[in-house]
């Protein structure tokens, strides 16, 4: 029986027209992907279906009931519950709390609600005390724990946006059996996320969103990840090839046989230039005291690295120690064969895309957010002019959906406000970087645009460690990628002359044997 019907959905804001006429169902037990570039209008969507935003025109039912929601409380109480892309929960509630907020059960005794959580959380495979307080829970498990609440609640439909976006492959395999269950159950999941490969192994039927209209309604099993990602941005993709190979072939680049270009997919994207043999980083026996147990790094000129392992393997605490963020014991640091001018200390700078807003003021213009200089100090028009400039071509160099470089910056999609953090971020990064998920929550295109920002960079001769938890994001950015394991970098995979799909399944291997 179909659970939500969804006619001629329209929602604009301002003169930006978001949803021109959206029209799909979802039946019971039913799992359906949702995909679009950013900006394309999921988050949207699914904030209209879960009651969070209210559509302009348009209409749905519920199981044959008209659904208006007024409010998420609204939508919760006739079963619809939504697990939201940029979920902020109380820090100052523990997690058992968390869980059942706004539920039956809110407010009663921790010692009742923390034996119930603990059910609920080992189902979304989150390994937590239900005592901690949210607010000492790294930011990317908070979409769990709403995981875990929408669970406790008696819910009928769940939207569950970009949950996935930084959760290991491990977790993402937690989080495809709890939406089994929900479906098992008769409910209806509606799943948002960009990781398209992962997203085609849980999903029943797949909606791409594109232009404001529903442009593809298709089984699953019909598409595979190129496909997908051609429907979504409406042209064929280009398919990334190694630089290794390319870079002994600098002009008319053939893909290797193992990089082969798909049916429907445009030429390879051009290569950057390998890393020169100059080395920017030596690290020897790097250690944190109980968590890394002796890692040896080194990373050349214009190379990209990339470090991936379980939340408790060390993998943080590598990136930690290098950001100078953990104090580290070391045997040898050397950055271009000195020692670091710090007393020995490296303290590289780190971009992270999970910290609050990323660093930068939502309620501040794009503009303002991309220039560096002091806004007063504009005084000189030539100069202000070659600002803006610059503004206006990092706008469209990362396909930021916006009517003006006036907008908030709060008022970007995800995806959008994602990208330029990073540009900004990246403009001024120079020799050895740390950059966490740089591409997470990202589209095809945009994470296209990501590996150019590193190209350039590398190219510029900047090094960089990317620390992830996405294969698909180590296997496109990375000429190494580390596994780490009890504290130690247990094997490096070569990403060299291998095509994406079989670096993306050796990640994957290496990374759930070592769990
Ligand atoms: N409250 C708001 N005020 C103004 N514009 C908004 C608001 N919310 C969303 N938008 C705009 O609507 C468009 C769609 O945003 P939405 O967050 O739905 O996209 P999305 O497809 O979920 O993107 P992403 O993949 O980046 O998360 C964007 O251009 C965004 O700037």
């Amino acid at each position: 029986m179909t659970l939500l019907q969804v006619e001629a959905l329209t929602k604009s804001f301002g003169a930006r027209r978001v949803l021109r006429d959206v029209s799909f169902s979802i039946a019971e037990g039913e799992i359906v992907g949702l995909v679009g570039t950013n900006g394309a209008g999921k988050s949207t969507l699914g904030d209209i279906v879960a009651g969070i935003t209210p559509a302009d025109s348009g209409r749905m039912t519920l199981l044959g009931h008209p659904y208006a929601p007024l409010s998420a409380a609204d939508a919760r109480h006739v079963g619809v519950g939504v697990v939201e892309q940029l979920v902020r929960i109380d820090p100052s509630l523990t997690v058992a709390q968390a869980v059942f907020r706004g539920t039956a059960q809110a407010g009663r005794p921790q010692e009742e609600l923390r034996r119930q959580a603990q059910v609920l959380l080992s189902e979304v495979t989150l390994d937590v005390d239900p005592d901690t307080l949210v607010g000492d829970l790294p930011h990317f498990v908070h979409g769990l724990v709403e995981t875990a609440r929408v669970l406790a609640e008696a819910t009928r439909l769940v939207v569950l946006d970009e949950v996935s976006a930084a959760l290991l492959p491990s977790e993402v395999t937690g989080l495809h059996a709890v939406a089994g269950r929900l479906s098992r159950q008769g409910r209806g999941v509606l799943y948002i996320s960009h990781r398209l490969p992962e997203m085609l192994e849980v999903v029943d039927r797949v909606l791409v969103l594109r232009d404001g209209w529903i442009a593809l309604d298709s089984p699953s099993e019909a598409l595979d990840p190129v496909r997908l990602a051609a429907e979504t941005v409406g042209e064929p993709v280009s398919v990334p090839v190694r630089r290794e190979t390319v870079a002994a072939v600098p002009d008319d680049v053939v893909p290797p046989d193992d990089a082969a270009v798909p049916d429907g997919a445009a030429a390879p994207v051009p290569a950057r230039p390998a890393p020169s043999d100059e080395v920017a980083l030596r690290v020897r026996n790097l250690r944190v005291p109980g968590r890394v147990e002796g890692v040896d790094l080194l990373l050349r000129r214009g190379e990209v690295v990339g470090l991936t392992g379980h939340r408790s393997s060390g993998v943080r605490e590598i990136a930690d120690a290098l950001s100078g963020e953990l104090p580290a014991i070391t045997d040898e640091i050397e950055l271009h064969g000195e020692p670091p001018a710090d007393a020995g200390t490296l303290r590289l700078p780190v971009y992270r895309p999970d910290e609050d807003a990323y660093g930068v003021d939502p309620g501040e213009t794009i503009a303002r957010t991309l220039t560096q200089e002091a806004w007063g100090s504009l005084t000189d028009l030539r100069k202000e002019i070659a600002t803006l400039r610059e503004v206006i071509r990092t706008v469209h160099q990362m396909d930021v959906k916006t009517l003006s470089i006036r907008t908030v910056f709060g008022a970007l999609s995800g995806g959008d406000q994602h990208k330029l953090a990073l540009a900004r971020w990246m403009s001024s990064a120079r020799d050895v970087v740390v950059l966490h998920e740089p591409t997470r929550g990202l589209d095809v295109r945009a994470r296209r645009q990501v590996r150019q920002l590193l190209d350039d960079a590398t190219a510029h001769g900047t090094s960089v460690v990317v620390v992830s938890v996405d294969p698909d994001e180590l296997a496109e950015c990375c000429d190494r990628v580390g596994i780490v394991v009890d504290g130690r970098v247990a094997r490096w995979i070569d990403t060299g002359e291998l095509a994406l799909d079989s670096v993306r399944e050796r990640i994957v291997e290496a990374a759930t044997a070592a769990a």
